[in-house]
């Protein structure tokens, strides 16, 4: 005789507010869909979240993820929701991403400090400094706006708004996403939505989207997490990932990105992808805009090899050849 159904789930997750929000976005999309199913949060601190030092440069993404996976493989969660843009782009063997939601606005966002007039990045005086830690953000920033200077500014969202709006803040605005902020009822904070268009800003891979991390042998979760699923969303992330793992082999990559769907005039639709890296001081750079037809998974992984390959052609390999040797320099130091 086959088990009966699971219908009670445990759903990991980090502790912090986002987190938790996101979570919970998750178990009412999925307790709609399925209202005789029971779904618990269990909630745990990361590595990630407990460490002071500048993670970034000397570990990996994982500790983030690393300690809620093993929970989940001891069977002790049965799946994991991430802010998509923090999953590493290779899982360990026996993890996968199921389907996905609806995602949230992928764009990176202005965020002024309080008091402050300024309406949009092209307004901010010479000399002024912008707070972000993220070295793509860095990296555009130099590249359009030289003139501006860019320090670290560390800690979650209400953390870097704090920081920004003290008295004695050496910040006079921040760049954060905007899905961070929305999801936690702060998109009035938000100065200026960015863009490729209006500020040669691109997003990070998979931003504003969930990851749900299951067991890869897991299929009654995937056909369950189908029933939550937004298609474009799923396939336009797996080809922002597809091209960020075709470039990075290892290293984070200053990598922007902005994926649109849209109608060819013979009806079908196709995945148009700008993206481009950037080196640190913004002196060189590589873009590329790329449409395909993307209509499976597979298809998705192809577009964004297909991107990546692309952006080599336009001199990406170089940029990240030299982010490389500088990191492995910094480190040698470091020890
Ligand atoms: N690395 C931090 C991080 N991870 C996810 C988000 C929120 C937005 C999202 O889902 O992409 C943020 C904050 C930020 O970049 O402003």
């Amino acid at each position: 005789m086959a088990a009966p159904p699971t219908t009670s789930f445990t759903i990991g997750t980090r502790a912090s507010k986002l987190a938790l929000v996101q979570t919970d976005a998750v178990k009412a999309a999925l307790k709609a869909a399925c209202p005789d199913y029971d779904f618990r949060v269990f909630s745990k601190e990361t590595a990630g979240d407990l460490s002071m030092i500048a993670l970034r440069e000397f570990t990996s993404k994982n500790l983030w993820t690393e300690e809620l996976e093993e929970l989940m493989m001891a069977g002790q969660v049965d799946f994991i929701v991430h802010s998509l843009k923090d999953v590493p782009t290779n899982l360990p063997p026996s993890c996968t991403l199921g389907p996905m939601m609806p995602r949230e606005d992928s764009r990176d966002v202005l965020v002024v400090k309080q008091g402050l007039p300024y309406k949009s990045l092209s307004d901010i005086p010479a000399g002024s400094v912008v707070g972000t830690s993220s070295i793509r953000r860095t990296a555009q920033l130099a590249r359009s706006y030289p003139h501006l200077k860019v320090q670290d500014v560390r800690g979650n969202i209400n953390t870097r708004l704090a920081k920004l709006d003290a008295d004695d803040s050496p910040y006079t605005c921040i760049i954060l996403a905007a899905a961070g902020l929305l999801r936690i009822d702060l998109g009035d904070r938000i100065t200026q939505y960015l863009d490729s268009k209006n500020s040669g800003m691109l997003y990070a891979v998979g931003q504003g989207a969930l990851g749900i991390e299951i067991r890869k042998d897991d299929h009654a979760l995937q056909e369950l997490l189908a029933k939550i699923e937004d298609r474009d969303t799923t396939l336009a992330c797996l080809a922002e990932r597809s091209l960020l793992r075709t470039l990075e082999g290892g290293c984070s990559a200053p990598l922007g990105v902005e994926t649109e769907w849209e109608q060819t005039p013979e009806g079908s639709r196709r995945l148009r992808m700008r993206a481009i890296v950037v080196s640190v001081d913004g002196k060189e750079s590589a873009e590329i805009e790329l449409a395909g037809e993307v209509d499976s998974p597979d298809a998705a992984e192809a577009h964004g090899v297909a991107v990546a390959q692309a952006l080599v052609d336009e001199g990406a390999g170089k940029i990240l050849e030299d982010i490389q040797q500088n990191k492995v320099a910094k480190e040698a130091l470091a020890v």
